[in-house]
């Protein structure tokens, strides 16, 4: 689509000029604030299928000039919401290197290092994620808080080939892995609420999924992500570093946000 940016002229109070869903309602991420939060013992632990891929499957590992982004293979389901979710890709969000902050959703008011989604289409009704990127049950993303700390092995599967999609539109083939290791261990706790695609066109079509539990990387490995990437073309003068890729949190107007543990 068009240009767009996280700040300056083309940043996130512009988007709304070229992509009106931007300025509209239920829009993504949002604040999980105590008093919107509402427990709700009919959630339960969501449930990942062929999540375990075999190493001789190969993905691909792309600079999109707005994110680092990882292709999944059709076979990867969620199968425990009220549809059969088909995984598309997954993509990540974060701060800049001296600045640890930069998920999307914040817990009331703590923003994370970064925010990795995985994002899933409502198979069981449309034939292909564009179809059913505008509908209103068309997607399902799973959001995953990241903190910097403990090495992540699982995470490194892909972390440590940045260094080969360094600039917009360049791509390289991982082999595949667990994708559930990027996971936390606790699939049981999360926020769930109707919202939208946190970038443009912003289409209010997504259930979103939040684990309430975060996982962890190590500083070497968010510096790769922090320092390691452009959203300018290789052979563009000045190159443009990619880094504070988040949107602000939105207003909840009167969305309430179910979670799925009392404590
Ligand atoms: N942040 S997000 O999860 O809401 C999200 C979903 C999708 C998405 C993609 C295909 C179908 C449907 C939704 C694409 C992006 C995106 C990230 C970086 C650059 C451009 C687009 C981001
Ligand atoms: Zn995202």
């Amino acid at each position: 689509g068009g240009k767009w940016t996280y700040n300056g002229p083309d940043g996130e109070a512009h988007w709304s000029k070229h992509y009106p869903y931007c300025g509209g309602a239920f829009q993504s991420p949002i604040d999980f604030q105590p008093e919107l939060l509402r427990y709700d013992p009919d959630l339960l632990p969501i449930q990942v299928y062929n999540y375990n891929l075999s190493s001789n499957e190969q993905l691909t590992l792309s600079n999109n000039g707005h994110s680092v982004q990882l292709s999944l293979p059709s076979h990867m389901h969620l199968s425990s919401l009220r549809h059969l979710y088909t995984a598309a890709q997954l993509h990540l969000h974060w701060g800049s290197p001296d600045i640890l902050a930069g998920s999307e959703h914040t817990v009331n008011g703590r923003q994370f290092a970064a925010e990795m989604h995985v994002v899933h289409f409502n198979s069981g009704k449309y034939p292909n994620i564009s179809i059913a990127a505008d509908k209103s049950d068309g997607l399902a993303v799973l959001g995953v808080f990241i903190e910097v700390g403990e090495f992540n092995p699982a995470f490194d599967r892909f972390l440590k080939f940045v260094k080969g999609i360094r600039y917009r539109d360049q791509k390289v083939q991982v082999p595949a892995f667990n994708i559930q290791d990027l996971l936390p261990a606790q699939l049981d706790r999360y926020y769930r609420y109707d919202g939208s695609l946190t970038t443009p066109p912003c289409y209010p079509s997504v259930l979103w999924t939040v684990f309430s539990m975060p996982v962890t990387i190590s500083l070497k490995q968010y510096k790769a992500l922090a320092t390691g990437l452009f959203s300018s073309q290789a052979q563009e003068f000045d190159p443009v570093p990619l880094l504070g890729n988040y949107r602000k949190p939105q207003l909840t107007d009167n969305r309430v946000v179910l979670v799925s543990f009392q404590e």
